[in-house]
């Protein structure tokens, strides 16, 4: 898998890039009963008026792997999505989330910045990580990040946009592709 990506299939184990340590059940169960903290790293700013809309950048620099933002998540029914979100625009805000059970996967809204940080194929320097069981979303930074550069991620390969980063012509995928994906973002 290439590490500067998440297309990663839909694991229902929680997942941690920067290490390798297993969690026993009991450390497991006592983190899903405590209290989480909502990180929010201090340097970061919302641009209004970029390329991409709104977007997350430094005003410091920020080290690799320092945790930018903890976000809880609101999870949609699977009916509720279909009938309702996808059609609207709230749809490209969604991360694709995993079931226990069939059809294995629904879509949630994330609730704080996570829902600004936009999509580069070339330049990701955040990755995020899903709490199953919490329901949050963390994202830490990829790599050391300069003061005024974006905080991206990767929405993954089947993009519902034109990418301002795309060198080529790569064409825009349908909207089914997308729901495939990442949700409304693939973020995975
Ligand atoms: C989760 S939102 C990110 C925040 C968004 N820029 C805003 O202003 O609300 C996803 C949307 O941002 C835009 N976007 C993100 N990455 C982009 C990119 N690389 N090129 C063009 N548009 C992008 C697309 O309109 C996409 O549907």
């Amino acid at each position: 898998m290439d590490p500067t990506t998440q297309e990663v299939p839909i694991d229902h184990t929680p997942t941690n890039h920067f290490s390798s340590k297993p969690q026993s059940q009991s450390e497991s169960q006592s983190q899903r009963n405590s209290p989480i903290s909502l990180t929010r790293h201090p340097s970061l700013v919302l641009h209004l008026d970029t390329p991409k809309g709104r977007g997350v950048f430094a005003t410091t620099r920020i080290p690799a792997k320092t945790l930018l933002e903890t976000c809880p998540v609101l999870l949609l029914g699977v009916e509720e999505n279909r009938e309702h979100i996808e059609k609207t625009s709230l749809f490209h805000y969604t991360y694709n989330w995993p079931l226990p059970h069939p059809p294995y996967k629904t879509q949630a809204v994330v609730l704080g910045l996570g829902s600004m940080f936009n999509h580069s194929t070339y330049s990701q320097n955040v990755v995020w990580e899903r709490d199953i069981s919490r329901q949050i979303i963390t994202y830490r930074a990829l790599r050391d990040i300069e003061v005024g550069e974006e905080l991206c991620i990767s929405y993954g390969s089947h993009l519902t946009f034109a990418d301002v980063d795309a060198k080529g012509h790569e064409e825009v995928e349908g909207e089914e592709e997308v729901v495939a994906q990442f949700g409304g973002i693939e973020m995975d």
